[in-house]
C-alpha cells in the first residue's frame, strides 16, 4: 500500500472535527481525490449505523465490553471497506479517530485493561496503523466546556455526558498512549485559537506528507 494514513486523537471538545473541516478546504484545493477525509466509528453505511447504536444516549444499559467489541467492529468495517482502498490507490487519509481511541476510552476511560483492548484491536485491523497521529492537546475541563457552551444539544453523545473522571481517566489513557509511540505522535496545542491551531496543523500535514504536496 503506497498511501500515508494520518489519524487526529485527543478528549471530547478538543476541537479535532472544526479544525479538519477547515483544513481540509485548503486541501482539496490542493490534491483533490487524492485526500480522502473520514472518521470512526463511521466512514462507511455499516460502520455509521454501529455509530448510532453506540453513542445514543438512550442505550444506558450497554455492557462496556459490548461498547469496545461495537467499537472495533466499526473500525473492522471502515479499514476493509475505506480505509485500505484509499491507501491502496495511493491516497492521503485523514481520519477523526482510530486505535488509540479505544485504548483510551475503553481500555483506560472504561477501565476494561488498556492491554487487552489494544490486543482486541490487534485482531481488527490486522495491525495496520496510521503513519503518524496529531494529537489535540488540551486539559479535559477545557473541553468539556467548548461542547457545553457550543455543541447544539441533540448532538450530545452517550460518551459526552460521561462523568468529569472518566474523561480523567481517558487523558490519562491517551498521555500513555503517546508515552508509549512518541515516534508516532505529533502534539498541538489545542487550547489556542481556532486560526493558530488550523494553521499549526497545515504545517504539520505538509511536513508529514510532504510527497502529496510537492507541485501545489
Ligand atoms: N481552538 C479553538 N478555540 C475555541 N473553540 C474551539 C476551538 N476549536 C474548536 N472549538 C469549538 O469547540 C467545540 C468542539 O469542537 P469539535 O467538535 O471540533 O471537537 P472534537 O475534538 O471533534 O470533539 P469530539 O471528539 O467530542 O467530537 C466546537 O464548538 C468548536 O467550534
Ligand atoms: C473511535 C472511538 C471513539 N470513542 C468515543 C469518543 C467520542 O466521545 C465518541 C465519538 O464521537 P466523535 O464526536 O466523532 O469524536 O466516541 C470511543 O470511546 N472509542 C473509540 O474507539
Amino acid at each position: 500500500m503506497n498511501g500515508k494514513f494520518i489519524t487526529f486523537e485527543g478528549p471530547d471538545g478538543a476541537g479535532k472535527t472544526t479544525v479538519m473541516n477547515k483544513v481540509v478546504e485548503q486541501f482539496r484545493q490542493e490534491i483533490g481525490d487524492q485526500l480522502l477525509v473520514t472518521r470512526e466509528p463511521g466512514g462507511n453505511k455499516i460502520s455509521e449505523q454501529i455509530r448510532r447504536v453506540i453513542l445514543d444516549r438512550d442505550n444506558t444499559e450497554m455492557d462496556y465490553r459490548t461498547e469496545a467489541l461495537l467499537y472495533a467492529a466499526a473500525r473492522r468495517q471502515h479499514l476493509v471497506e475505506t480505509i485500505i482502498p484509499a491507501l491502496e490507490a495511493n491516497k492521503l487519509v485523514l481520519c477523526d479517530r482510530y486505535v488509540d481511541s479505544s485504548v483510551a476510552y475503553q481500555g483506560s476511560g472504561r477501565q476494561i485493561g488498556m492491554q487487552q483492548v489494544a490486543r482486541m484491536n490487534e485482531f481488527a485491523t490486522e495491525n495496520l496503523m496510521p503513519f503518524k497521529t496529531i494529537y489535540f492537546d488540551i486539559p479535559v475541563e477545557v473541553g468539556l466546556n467548548r461542547i457545553a457552551e457550543h455543541r447544539d444539544r441533540s448532538k450530545i453523545d452517550r460518551l459526552d455526558v460521561e462523568t468529569i473522571q472518566f474523561h480523567k481517566r481517558v487523558h490519562q489513557g491517551y498521555m500513555k498512549v503517546r508515552e508509549h509511540y512518541q515516534d508516532r505522535y505529533i502534539s498541538i496545542d489545542a487550547t489556542q485559537s481556532f486560526d493558530q491551531v488550523v494553521s499549526e496543523t497545515i504545517k504539520i500535514i505538509h511536513r508529514i506528507a510532504s510527497d502529496y504536496f510537492k507541485e501545489s
